[in-house]
């Protein structure tokens, strides 16, 4: 498998400028490769995207902090997540992604390592298999350390897996949105059924990131913005962001995070908005001991 590289060297500088201690709550390290191999069963191969790198572009979009996800590439050996979150100088956390028989030591130990939530990935694309008897298994046994489950899946999913999200004892995030058909309108059938989700189980999140993924039209994602800025305002408590720097998988429509940003203030159009999905809502999750 030739290495993919998915993201711009020089993002344009963003026009807006976000809160101060803004978390960008969505983001994965690739490698370095030489230290940190990727899975045998990785999907996908690319270059190495390194912490520098992550801290460097953090910097330059006027984020404080980052939430660095486990991505499939590096399977459920999280040592490279775990190196990021170690050179952030507390400036950053992670979500795992764990062996069902993962021993309560080893939990303990991400734990200490920054570690605060479990990610369960049902894109076929990107893993084998997702048994859902033994994600809840893993979701009981790390409720007790205060974290929550992430969740990635696509709108046909929904009503299957709704069950399963429903005995979910902590806290569940879902990754962009569940993959909403962006192109059927802010009434649309996926968007609708997702906000459905949202209203009836005031413990379910989610991420209002992937615009570059869910967009039709591309940048400046107004088309995104008019389906997503109704979920913003109406789960104000309980939305997060990130730009999925380094972008896997996007090599033919690679991203440039400037833009990403900029998208911003039309989502959350108020100063308050902003506040909760970009410093609060992320604290609350990755950082509570600091509020
Ligand atoms: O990171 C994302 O947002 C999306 C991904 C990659 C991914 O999740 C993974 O590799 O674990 C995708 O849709 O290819």
């Amino acid at each position: 498998m030739s290495r993919t590289k998915t993201w711009v060297d020089r993002p344009s500088q963003p026009t807006w400028t976000p809160p101060p201690g803004a978390v960008d709550a969505h983001v994965h390290v690739f490698g370095p490769e030489a230290e940190f191999p990727f899975s045998p069963k990785a999907k996908y191969h690319p270059e190495d995207a390194t912490p520098e790198m992550l801290f460097a572009l953090r910097d330059h979009l006027g984020f404080s902090r980052n939430v660095i996800v486990q991505a499939s590439c590096h399977g459920t050996n999280n040592a490279a997540t775990l190196n990021g979150i170690a050179m952030s100088k507390g400036r950053a956390r992670g979500v795992a992604v764990v062996d069902p028989n993962i021993s309560d030591d080893e939990l303990q130990s991400l734990h200490d390592g920054g570690i605060r939530g479990v990610r369960f990935n049902f894109l076929k694309r990107l893993v084998d298999d997702a048994p859902k008897d033994k994600f809840l298994d893993i979701a009981r046994r790390i409720a007790p350390l205060g974290w929550h489950v992430v969740v990635y899946f696509e709108a046909d999913l929904l009503e299957e897996l709704t069950p399963f999200l429903e005995a979910i004892p902590t806290i569940v995030v879902v990754d962009h949105l569940g993959r909403p058909d962006i192109a059927q309108g802010p009434d649309g059938a996926e968007i609708t059924a997702f906000r459905r989700l949202l209203d009836t189980h005031p413990t379910i999140w989610t991420k209002v990131s992937g615009a570059e993924r869910l967009s039709i039209h591309g940048p400046p994602f107004d088309d995104f913005v008019e389906v997503i800025r109704p979920v913003v305002e109406a789960y104000s408590d309980r939305v997060l962001w990130g730009t999925d720097w380094p972008h896997p998988n996007m090599e033919h429509r690679i991203p440039d995070d400037g833009q990403l940003v900029d998208i911003l203030p039309r989502l959350a159009p108020t100063a308050e908005l902003q506040r909760k999905l970009l410093v609060d809502n992320p604290m609350r999750l990755y950082w509570p001991e600091e509020i």
